[in-house]
């Protein structure tokens, strides 16, 4: 069965700790974006994650919830994405935190529309490289092996390259993506305007687009084109 997201080239990621007004995120949703992932590090709730919730289902765009907290697990997305923080030491951003999730919601969980997430939190300055202690940034042979790890020992559906805040570095994006062999590689981080979009989707299979969207709603608008005009080969 094909996953729901296997096709997204492009995707828009609210946090439910920012304000947006209707307008904007009327713009957001019918950009032509493939989906939007509704997610944070800190300050999200299960209040804010309803009612960003509830506002994003005005539009048929598809929308994913990438579950933070156990606290903030909201029914009703078509997606759950669960990070597992891959360069960490901290066993708790692994797995522990997520076990304890699961000893609660375990048998509630629509699992052909759940998928785990590694993550490879490479941007140290990143608020979720604070909180979860990621090692980083990782060398290109670290790197590498992480994504075997990720790829071909644990099989994850996908590998998160998260530069939250920066824009990384676009060489270790490509080699990643080339040794993937089933994971499809999501990168965000940085992007904020149309060349960033462009460099980012001829390196990774998805390229999500972030703070952007708080600071300079016509820059993000303008990422989705931009994706649009880049091939990319699996
Ligand atoms: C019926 C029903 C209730 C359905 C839902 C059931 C369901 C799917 C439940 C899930 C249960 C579960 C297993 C939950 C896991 C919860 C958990 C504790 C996960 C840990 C996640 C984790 C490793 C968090 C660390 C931080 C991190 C990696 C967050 C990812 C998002 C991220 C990096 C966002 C960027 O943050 P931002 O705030 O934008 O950062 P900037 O300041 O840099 O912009
Ligand atoms: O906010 P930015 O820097 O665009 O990053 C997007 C996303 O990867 C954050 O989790
Ligand atoms: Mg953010």
């Amino acid at each position: 069965m094909q996953a729901i997201y296997e096709n997204w080239r492009h995707v828009f990621k609210l946090d439910p700790d920012r304000e947006i007004s209707d307008g904007r995120l009327e713009a957001v949703c019918m950009s032509g974006t493939d989906a939007v992932i509704v997610g944070g590090s800190t300050g999200v709730t299960f209040d804010n994650t309803v009612d960003l919730m509830s506002r994003i289902r005005r539009y048929e765009v598809p929308c994913a919830l990438e579950v933070s907290s156990e606290e903030a697990a909201v029914p009703g997305f078509d997606h759950y994405f669960i990070p597992l923080v891959l360069n960490t030491d901290r066993a708790e951003w692994l797995a522990g935190r997520q076990v304890e999730a699961l000893r609660k919601w375990g048998a509630f969980i629509p699992w052909e529309d759940t998928s785990a997430e590694g993550y490879l939190i490479l941007n140290a300055d990143a608020e979720a490289a604070k909180l979860t202690g990621a090692r980083s940034p990782l060398d290109a042979e670290t790197l590498a092996a992480h994504v075997y790890m990720a790829d071909r020992l644990m099989r994850l559906p996908i590998i998160y390259l998260e530069y939250s805040g920066k824009f990384g570095d676009m060489e270790l994006v490509k080699r990643a993506a080339r040794l993937a062999s089933g994971a499809q590689v999501f990168y965000g981080g940085g992007i904020d305007n149309a060349g960033k979009a462009r460099e980012a989707a001829a390196a990774a299979h998805t390229v999500i687009v972030g703070n952007i969207i708080y600071e300079d709603l016509e820059a993000a608008l303008a990422t989705v084109a931009a994706v649009a005009e880049v091939p990319f080969g699996r």
